[in-house]
């Protein structure tokens, strides 16, 4: 980064040589707004609009039952799973197994992930997770701990900079999330599943805030499992299914404990035993989001011809013209970035503390900025390179320093606390 000042025209420049800029017109936007919660409920790809019609009027109005065939939703776990591979690095090499399947919600994989790898690792029974790790991680591993009884299934939570010197041999499972979700601070996949290893130590990666918009290997990384979002970066919708990522070294061994019958090596023969599938297909459990998961089939298509080295470049590009943005306004100095400010270290989305960040966040997005708020003093910005501009970028800061040098959050209706933030 320059510390030269940028003017308008340094603006127009950037989104003339933006190559992704042509995406934008695949998303359905609302007029006048910008759209910087992308990591939290991706924005309506036009390919999803036009697929929800289908499945919904043709494929179960007019071909009912028969659509499970007639239109393969009986394969959409795989298939869609199949989809998202390449962009995890997944299913690499030419004759590997299918190691990734679409499925339930992040929360519901982390359980079943973190009971698998303690079964593996049965001489070995604590979790070693992160404290500020996404709530409900740590609440999955204390659900499965009072199932299994802390004896068998224990949740050892520390803080950020103690996590690599508390993997030992004593660790079953390290469960962490690559991108905070507060921060936007990225742990680096490689090293920390390569220490954890040398310990005898599985690992759960929870992609959640990267899956879509930064590269990824997970096979070239050694990873031994993961569970990522459909719905963030990925665009599939308010409640997109999931996905699930099981190494192939692991499927002889796995056995996830929530056996329902689509995870059965045969559901259609209504055996009364149940019999795991061989292969990444056990994680299924009951009948699939159809028509949830079809729109998240149709969304991923919107990746087909941009590279995710292509997305995370513009990513940061749109991160770093929002920091010497925020800069140039002697105002937002109040506003104290916790993100860190190395590339290398940070993920698709800006941080900022302040006392009345919940109100600032408010009167932005009264002004049309959508941006969030976590609680108790961040205001969180995300960076969605398919359908950001960088002039959105100047729109958006610009309006943050009307707001903060006028004091407009200080109006009372933007202190009052949403139901959902
Ligand atoms: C890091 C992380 N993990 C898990 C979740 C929860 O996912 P789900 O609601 O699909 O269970 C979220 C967001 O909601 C998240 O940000
Ligand atoms: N899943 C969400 C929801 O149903 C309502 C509101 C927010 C969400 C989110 O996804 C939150 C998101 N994981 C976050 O990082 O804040």
């Amino acid at each position: 980064m320059t510390k030269q000042e940028i003017f308008f025209d340094d603006i127009e420049r950037m989104d003339a040589q933006d190559p992704l800029a042509n995406k934008q017109k695949e998303f359905y936007l609302p007029d006048n707004k910008v759209y910087l919660d992308g990591n939290s409920l991706g924005p309506l790809p036009l390919v999803a609009k036009q697929r929800a019609k289908e499945v919904v009027e043709q494929q179960w109005g007019d071909d009912l039952i028969t659509s499970w065939n007639r239109h393969q939703w009986i394969e959409l776990p795989t298939s869609v799973g199949r989809k998202i591979a390449p962009l995890i690095g997944a299913n690499v090499k030419p004759d590997c197994a299918n190691q990734v399947i679409c499925c339930d919600s992040v929360s519901v994989n982390i359980f079943k992930l973190l009971a698998t790898a303690l079964s593996i690792n049965s001489n070995r029974h604590k979790i070693l997770s992160q404290s500020d790790n996404f709530p409900t991680d740590l609440y999955m591993a204390q659900g499965l701990s009072q199932l299994l009884g802390n004896q068998r299934c224990e949740l050892v939570a520390v803080d950020e900079a103690s996590i690599e010197s508390s993997i030992d041999d004593s660790i079953a499972v390290l469960l962490l999330t690559q991108i905070n979700f507060r921060t936007g601070k990225v742990h680096d996949i490689k090293r920390i599943t390569e220490l954890a290893h040398q310990h005898g130590v599985l690992v759960i990666w929870d992609l959640a805030h990267s899956a879509g918009v930064i590269p990824i290997e997970l096979d070239n990384w050694n990873v031994d499992f993961a569970v990522g979002c459909g719905y963030k970066y990925f665009n599939g919708g308010p409640g997109a299914p999931a996905f699930i990522y099981a190494a192939e070294r692991h499927h002889a061994n796995m056995q996830q404990p929530l056996s329902g019958w689509m995870g059965h090596q045969s559901p259609f023969e209504f055996n009364a035993n149940y019999q795991s599938d061989a292969g990444i297909k056990q994680f299924l459990c009951g009948t699939p989001a159809v028509v949830s998961m079809s729109l998240l089939d149709a969304a991923l298509d919107v990746f087909n011809d941009v590279t995710i080295n292509q997305i995370r470049e513009k990513s940061l590009a749109l991160s770093d013209l929002f920091i010497r943005l925020v800069k140039q306004h002697a105002c937002l100095k109040s506003l104290q970035l916790i993100t860190p400010l190395e590339r290398n270290n940070r993920g698709s989305q800006l941080a900022f503390t302040h006392d009345q960040a919940y109100a600032i966040c408010q009167a932005l997005i009264a002004e049309g900025i959508i941006a969030d708020f976590r609680a108790p003093n961040i205001l969180r910005v995300g960076f969605s390179p398919l359908f950001l501009s960088f002039k959105d970028i100047y729109r958006s800061v610009e309006t943050l320093n009307r707001i903060v040098s006028e004091k407009i959050y200080e109006n009372e209706m933007f202190q009052v606390r949403q139901a959902v933030t």
